[in-house]
């Protein structure tokens, strides 16, 4: 079974890793990598604000596809700046167990 699971982000990574190099012409990614990390952090944005007009004005399957965008260019972005996917999941797993509310104080106190 593929794409079910959040094991289909860590074989998108890679993907992506793979495309470093490549060449624009014949891969959307490369001609990401070759504008940049500030213009790839500019369609996170954009891709974000997609997805906000999906939840507010278009329905789950919108929702779904818009989403599927932004996580894509999100790990992008993430692999344009040297992150491993490994640190995200190692912030998201230290907060397990925690309330948001206690976080949120922890952030205002650092
Ligand atoms: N998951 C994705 C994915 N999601 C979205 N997109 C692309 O993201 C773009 C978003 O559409 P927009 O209308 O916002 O942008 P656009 O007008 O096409 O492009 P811009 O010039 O505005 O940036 C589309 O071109 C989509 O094809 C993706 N492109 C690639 N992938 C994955 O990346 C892999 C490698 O792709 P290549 O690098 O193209 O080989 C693919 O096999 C897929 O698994």
């Amino acid at each position: 079974m593929t794409g079910e699971t959040a094991e289909v982000l860590e074989r998108l990574f890679a993907t992506i890793e793979s495309r470093k190099g490549a060449d624009p012409a014949s891969s959307y990614t490369a001609k990401l990598f070759a504008k940049g990390p500030n213009k790839i952090a500019q369609k996170v944005g954009e891709e974000a604000v997609e997805t906000v007009i999906a939840a507010t004005a278009e329905g789950r399957e919108s929702l779904a596809a818009e989403s599927a965008d932004l996580l894509y260019h999100l790990l992008v972005l993430w692999a344009a700046h040297g992150l491993r996917p490994e640190e995200v999941w190692a912030k998201l797993a230290a907060r397990e167990g925690t309330s948001g509310i206690a976080e949120k104080a922890a952030r205002k106190g650092s």
